[in-house]
């Protein structure tokens, strides 16, 4: 019975995987150097296509570069798959136990190869070590962040992997004929090959959207915030601040604005260097951050100044927001940095139509009240 020509659906495979490595390839030359893992994935790809184009010349090659350096090259390529994902993922490279494992499984299979003739022996060995790789990477690829739709996706596919390889050792005894041929004509090892060759193109294609969501949401981290902090940056703060002061405006419900600034953090810098000038930078950052609610946006404006907007809260509750930070700033102090004090002004939106114009009018009063606090002998909250 012949459903589909496996030697073309091998080759069509192969032609789409290598064109998925070309694009791997150019990703990996053109994304952002902490995208890792690219590189690794274009290699794999074409050394399992190789791999799949060595098994395919069966008879023509002889067996020791058909069969056994065709299973070294796709063993190598599947660990490369691993080997990738941990790159991508930040975590320590594992080379060495799969290594010495891919030798004994060449090893058992030059001998099934050349000593007991196994071709079901051969079969049910590549598809064990199969099940054992692509395990390991529906484990990674689930935990690969973001996890998003090409997360979900690969590991989909990687799991696929278990499920073929698995159901082709369950088959292995209906279809026990000696045959030796990798293309013979029973459905089950059609079926089989089909799905190992789409397995590997269902791969690729779910790694590069999985480095395309990494990349979007880096652009988008990158767009939207301060690269030292973490924190919104100035764009971002005002279109969530034009958003909470409309809708504080349609619900009559107050606004507050707190513009605050590390005092005399020239000093600092002088005295300490710039790398504690930007580690104070960030433990107020975090320290701030920590003592808000989760409506309360926190964004840097540059430098030592920060900006905070509070929906929903009135004066009273924002200057006791305010003071807390500053109590906990000048009393609860990080041993490893110098100690520091901000200063804070506070003002607010009513939310009365006509009280103020803008955003831009409630931060150029908490500025105003900033400059006082500075005026007043600085690590105060002026309103
Ligand atoms: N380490 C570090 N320093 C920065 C950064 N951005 C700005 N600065 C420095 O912050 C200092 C701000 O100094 P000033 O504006 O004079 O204010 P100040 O010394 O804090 O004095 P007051 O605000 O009046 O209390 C300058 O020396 C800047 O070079 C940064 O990202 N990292």
């Amino acid at each position: 019975m012949n459903l589909i020509d496996p030697r073309t659906l091998l080759l069509v495979a192969n032609l789409f995987g290598m064109l998925c490595a070309l694009v791997l390839w150019v990703q990996a030359k053109s994304f952002p150097a902490d995208i890792e893992g690219l590189a690794d994935w274009a290699k794999a790809v074409i050394l399992i296509g190789c791999a799949s184009g060595l098994t395919s010349m069966r008879g023509i090659f002889s067996d020791a570069i058909a069969i056994v350096t065709a299973s070294g090259m796709l063993l190598l390529g599947q660990l490369l798959l691993i080997i990738g994902l941990q790159r991508f993922s930040g975590r320590k490279t594992t080379w060495r136990p799969p290594l010495d494992w891919i030798g004994a499984v060449l090893l058992l299979m030059l001998w099934l190869t050349y000593g007991s003739h196994s071709y079901q022996g051969r079969l049910f060995i590549m598809s064990l070590a199969h099940i054992g790789f692509s395990a390991v990477g529906a484990y990674f690829a689930w935990h690969a962040a973001p996890k998003g739709f090409g997360s979900r996706f690969l590991c989909m596919f990687f799991l696929l992997g278990v499920v073929v390889a698995t159901w082709r050792i369950a088959t292995l005894p209906i279809t026990a004929i000696e045959t030796d041929d990798i293309f013979d004509h029973n459905p089950v090892q059609q079926i089989y090959l089909g799905m190992f060759s789409l397995g590997a193109l269902g791969l690729s294609i779910g790694f590069i959207l999985l480095a395309n969501e990494r990349l979007r949401l880096e652009l988008e981290f990158m767009a939207t915030r301060d690269p030292l902090t973490g924190a919104l940056n100035r764009r971002a703060f005002f279109s969530r601040a034009e958003i909470e002061w409309a809708r504080g405006m349609r619900a009559h419900r107050p606004l507050a604005a707190i513009s605050s600034d590390i005092d005399f953090f020239k000093k600092v810098n002088d005295k300490h260097g710039h790398h504690i000038g930007d580690l104070v930078i960030k433990d107020y950052t975090h320290r701030a951050t920590r003592m808000l609610r989760l409506p309360d946006i926190l964004a840097r404006f540059g430098g030592e100044e920060f900006v905070i907007l509070l929906p929903d809260t009135g004066m009273a509750e924002a200057k006791q927001v305010a003071e807390r930070i500053r109590y906990e700033i000048e009393n609860q102090r990080d041993k490893n940095l110098p100690p520091y004090t901000v200063s804070f002004g506070v003002s607010i939106a009513q939310g009365d139509a006509g009280q103020m114009a803008s955003v831009e009018a409630l931060l150029a009063k908490a500025d105003a009240a900033l400059y006082r606090a500075k005026q007043r002998g600085r690590n105060r909250v002026e309103t």
